[in-house]
């Protein structure tokens, strides 16, 4: 949404504001005009239901100015807040709040008319510049703060958060200083008074759109693998992204300031990785998914630590989940091995560095029956093994599909991309998908994009993406359509009731559970725990990788995995993977500790796990868990807890290596029974539109399209139906390999 001018009735003032179309709570804002002022006037007007409301003046929850509200009696609370984290926001000094009259509580609604002074420059640098744009973000709660009358009350999460746009120019106003007084003043004959409005009719140009044989929703690796294998076999196709550049390679100018000289980003030097979760400017995680998903060109594989395993063969087994006719996986998994062969050691020099963590787990591990392998050499062997950690870097700097796939795709006459294309929904005509349709106008009329006669749609936007999409064009659960019915703008354009295919979308998914053990030991060297490695870094560290790509920097965090095998109570084989690294996400003690040494050991639990959970949206089209599904099963909770009893068991016998977290005041089970279920996380969500046979319990079939319908497909992580014993996005561009193979070969296509 972009803010436009209303007035409010009520009080007369003339606010550039927007209405939510599924809350119905208005956000208004208005600046006096001169530019060097350093207050504005905002309001909140919400339904009676809405409990506590929240605007973030910088658009994101942290690091920007907050203003929390809520009704108490017939009086408003409110206060500034800041975050530092998706937690609780706590007080924040500076801002001047003024209750202004026009405000009120009555059956209905409650409104909140505030003058907030020195409320445009916050700490940190950030602020709102009168003569530029920004962007606000609202944050929605159904659930009302624990005591109404204070201003600093705490309260749960939001229930829901969006974003709107806005032009300050055209928020301010010259009677500002009458609306100070509560008076309205003259509205300036320039200042056309429009009531708030939710229609969404686009203007702007339109272009008679061109027609493609496959229109490819998603630039993760799903879709670039798709997009490349299609491309190369002559099919006209056309890959759509949301996000823009990532790598330098694609345009990505997002360079640490010590690699600018190199014009090297954040996506591409291996050593950054740990710096995408701690950069306060955050712009390439998707905003409207409530866990990590990378909204750039690459997707997941742009921003994860890219620990990259050659699938098992029970990877794909009928037991994991997959058509039997999935099963011989090696044909794809070498055509992918070809394109992007793994390494063990990214440093160019073929030295490996900051390998102390790795060194004391071994000791660990070798009095444990493990055995050291390589580990991309013996695919099959995840039972009492430990190897380097390998991934998918080539010469020192993130490679994965976008440096290979994409580039061979790119250079194809036949082949199309465009960026920051969101794409909302498929326009179908009953069982055929005639195109997509996106926020872009100069594709085609409304945006949409159309197919050649026999022409197909591959949705590959990730587990959380896809299905919105699918929920969009009234493909899935009931619940999940009505969600989007409840939408204005999304309920307008879903097919009629007849034509809604209900299909599993969003259900049986599932991601490793993950514990974190953190230990020090003297030999660690934590490197400042990556907290200086984007401003700050080692200088000869810094200036060796931009001669050569070599040393510290030419690695990811990760270095060292071992898996073990469990065979649990209900006759499931079950795998623990140990991932081992330098420095901790976070410290929790009541020991002394050296902070230079510390170390973490993350074991999760992968293939076996029979925990699951459900992914779905709000009628606010936010993408969220609607169950968790970390351990819903009490024999993964057993197993894992055996597997972190194990790696933790002859802790002793290695001198000097301390437990720091959890530390001895608590057991292993009071440790994962108090682990927040959202930090078990591991952004490894697999199964939102399964592969299967059945339409009963899956969403696609075994050529990956869409059960009743003729011509769209999935090609992401949602098509995989249980988790691979490895961190999966090896598996997934082996299975990306397979589903182009097998669609291709597809009677019936263009
Ligand atoms: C107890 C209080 C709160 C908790 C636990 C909480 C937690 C979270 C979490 C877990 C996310 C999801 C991360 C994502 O999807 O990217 C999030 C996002 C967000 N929150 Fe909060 N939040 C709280 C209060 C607030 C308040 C008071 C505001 C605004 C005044 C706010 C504004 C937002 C916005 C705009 C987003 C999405 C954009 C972003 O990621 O920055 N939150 N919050």
């Amino acid at each position: 949404q972009v803010a436009a001018p209303y007035t409010d009735s009520g009080n007369g003032f003339v606010f550039d504001g927007i209405t939510d179309p599924t809350y119905g709570v208005t956000y208004g804002i208005v600046l006096p005009q001169a530019n060097t002022s350093t207050e504005f006037i905002g309001e909140i007007v919400a339904p009676i239901a809405a409990k506590w409301v929240g605007v973030a003046f910088g658009g994101a929850m942290i690091g920007d100015l907050l203003l929390v509200a809520w009704p108490n009696g017939n009086d408003i609370v409110a206060s500034t807040r800041w975050a530092t984290d998706y937690i609780q926001p706590t007080e924040y000094d500076g801002p001047t709040l003024t209750t202004l009259p026009s405000s009120l509580v009555n059956s209905t609604h409650w409104k909140y008319v505030y003058r907030c002074q020195n409320c445009t420059s916050w700490q940190g640098g950030g602020g709102i510049d009168p003569t530029g744009t920004g962007v606000f973000a609202w944050a929605y709660s159904s659930v009302g703060v624990d005591d109404p009358s204070d201003p600093e009350s705490t309260f749960q999460e939001h229930t829901d958060f969006g974003f709107f746009g806005i032009n300050f120019p055209d928020a301010q106003n010259s009677n500002y200083q009458n609306y100070l007084q509560g008076n309205p003043g003259t509205p300036p004959s320039s200042t056309t008074t429009t009531t708030t409005s939710t229609s969404t009719t686009t203007t702007g140009p339109t272009a008679s759109a061109t027609p493609y044989d496959y229109i490819i929703v998603g630039a993760g690796p799903g879709g670039i693998i798709a997009a490349d294998r299609l491309s190369e076999a002559g099919k006209k196709v056309l890959l759509l992204e949301r996000g823009g550049p990532s790598t330098a390679e694609t345009g990505g100018t997002y360079d640490a300031p010590w690699t600018q000289s190199a014009n090297l980003t954040k996506f591409d030097v291996p050593g950054l990785f740990e710096s995408l979760f701690t950069d306060p400017n955050d712009w390439w995680w998707c905003k409207d998914i409530t866990f990590f998903a990378g909204c750039l060109l690459g997707g997941g594989t742009s921003v994860n630590g890219a620990l990259y395993w050659y699938p098992a063969d029970s990877d794909f087994s009928t037991e994991n989940g997959w058509p039997q006719s999935w099963a011989n996986h090696q044909p794809y998994t070498s055509k992918l091995q070809q394109r992007l062969p793994s390494t063990d050691h990214p440093s160019t020099d073929g030295k490996r560095y900051l390998e102390e963590s790795a060194n004391v787990v071994v000791q660990l591990l070798s009095k444990q029956g493990y055995s050291n392998i390589t580990i991309n050499d013996n695919p099959n062997s995840k039972d009492h093994v430990y190897g380097y950690s390998a991934f998918d870097f080539i010469n020192g700097e993130r490679a994965g599909p976008v440096a290979t796939y994409f580039q061979t795709a790119k250079a194809r006459p036949n082949f199309t991309y465009k960026d920051y294309v969101l794409v909302s929904q498929v326009v179908r005509n009953g069982a055929t998908i005639t195109g997509v349709r996106t926020n872009d106008t100069s594709l085609g009329p409304n945006g949409i994009v159309p197919l050649n006669p026999n022409g197909r749609v591959i949705l590959s936007a990730g587990s959380f993406g896809t299905p919105r999409i699918l929920f969009q064009s009234g493909i899935g659960p009931t619940d999940m359509i009505q969600a989007v019915q409840a939408n204005p703008t999304a309920g307008a354009n879903l097919p009629a009731q007849s034509d809604w295919i209900n299909l599993p979308v969003g259900q049986g998914v599932s991601d490793n559970p993950s514990i974190n053990l953190v230990f020090t030991h003297p030999s660690i060297d934590a490197y400042e725990n990556w907290a200086d490695v984007w401003s700050d870094p080692r200088p000869a560290d810094a200036q060796q990788y931009l001669t050569s790509r070599s040393g510290v920097f030419a690695g990811a965090s990760p270095k060292l995995n071992f898996w073990r095998a469990y065979g649990g109570n209900d006759g499931f084989t079950r795998y623990a993977q140990g991932t081992v690294r330098p420095g901790a996400a976070s410290v929790n003690t009541s020991l002394p500790y050296n902070a230079s040494q510390i170390f973490t050991i993350t074991v999760y639990l992968s293939q076996g796990i029979q925990s699951r959970g459900r992914v779905g949206i709000t009628s606010g089209l936010n993408a969220q868990a609607i169950t968790n599904p970390w351990l819903t099963d009490t024999d993964d909770k057993t197993v894992l807890l055996q597997a972190l009893h194990d790696v933790a068991d002859n802790i002793k016998s290695i001198p000097n290596l301390t437990l720091i977290t959890p530390d001895p005041t608590m057991t292993l089970e009071q440790y994962v029974d108090a682990y927040d279920p959202s930090t078990m996380c591991s952004n490894h969500w697999v199964g939102s539109a399964k592969i299967g046979t059945s339409a009963s319990n899956a969403v696609v079939d075994q050529n990956a399209k869409v059960f009743n319908t003729n011509n769209l497909f999935v090609v992401d992580a949602s098509i995989i139906p249980a988790l691979p014993i490895g961190n999966p996005h090896g598996q997934l561009m082996s299975a990306a390999e397979q589903a182009a193979a097998k669609i291709l070969a597809l009677a019936g296509g263009p």
